[in-house]
């Protein structure tokens, strides 16, 4: 069998960690490289790192990633923080080395894909509609990446369908009780000792709500879709936002 020769950035870190573990089980897999914090770069060619996983932090998967592109190298993005301008970078980056591909996925679990996939489903058909994500409290950013993804998915579904502005009489109110304005929806963040990662979206009409809900309760949840990623990125170039493409859902 081929294995497919794997590094992994920001490998003692809580995601990264999990990451070394999965890789090292699955069978046509080969952990070539663990790098973190002060590593070079350039250990990745050395172990001939033909995927990189990166789990970082938003302030330093941009260079990861320039790097990786500019190196031939493919790459399954965890890591958040990733908005339009961050998207048209990569993709000018790889129209120059068009023969590599990036997986940015803002959550890898299938429950969570599938959570954001219903909920675009959902957005037209009804009035109003808010976001909940709760995480654990070492989280750096807020809202999470999955959140900001379903509010972008969500607020493209409405605008498609024309749907107007959600209902909303508040005239006073103090900052952040009405949580983050996300592509116009919006989002609250909770952070709580025991918790992981969740999220609720709550849809409201006249007469009747919706709540749609996703947890993961361990962050082995997100490991399928890591592994998933590693095994498709090789033969997918460019730029690639979401799991669902290589789940047959988009
Ligand atoms: N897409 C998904 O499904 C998921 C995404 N995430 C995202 O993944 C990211 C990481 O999360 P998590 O593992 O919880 O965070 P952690 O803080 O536990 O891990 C990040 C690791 O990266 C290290 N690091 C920092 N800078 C660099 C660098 N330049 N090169 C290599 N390593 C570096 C950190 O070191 P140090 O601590 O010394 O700074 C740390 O060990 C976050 O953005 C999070 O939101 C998390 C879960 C699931
Ligand atoms: O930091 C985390 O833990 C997580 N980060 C991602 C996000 O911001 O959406 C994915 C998941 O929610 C866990």
């Amino acid at each position: 069998m081929r294995m497919i020769k794997v590094g992994v950035l920001g490998a003692k870190g809580k995601m990264g960690a999990q990451t070394c573990l999965a890789v090292e089980e699955a069978e046509d897999c080969e952990l070539v490289a663990r790098l973190d914090l002060g590593d070079e770069l350039e250990q990745l060619t050395a172990a001939g790192a033909e995927v990189v996983v990166d789990f970082t932090r938003p302030e330093v998967v941009m260079d990861n990633l320039a790097w990786c592109i500019e190196h031939g190298v493919n790459a399954v993005v965890g890591t958040t923080g990733f908005d339009d301008e961050r998207l048209a970078t990569l993709r000018a980056l790889l129209e120059k080395n068009p023969e590599t591909g990036v997986l940015i996925a803002p959550n890898f679990s299938i429950g969570a894909v599938l959570m954001m996939q219903f909920a675009a489903k959902a957005a037209r058909y009804y009035e109003s509609v808010e976001i909940i994500e709760l995480h654990h409290p070492d989280k750096v950013d807020a809202p999470s990446g999955t959140a900001r993804r379903t509010a972008e998915l969500i607020g493209a579904a409405r605008r498609e369908a024309n749907a107007g502005p959600i209902p909303d009489a508040t005239t006073t109110s103090l900052d952040g009780a009405r949580g983050a304005d996300v592509d116009g929806i919006r989002v609250h963040g909770i952070r709580l000792r025991g918790l992981v990662a969740h999220q609720e979206v709550l849809f409201g009409d006249t007469g009747e709500t919706l709540t749609i809900r996703h947890d993961s309760m361990a962050r082995v949840s997100f490991m399928a879709g890591v592994l998933l990623g590693v095994r498709r990125i090789g033969g997918t170039p460019g730029l690639t936002v979401g799991l669902e493409h290589f789940m047959d859902l988009a």
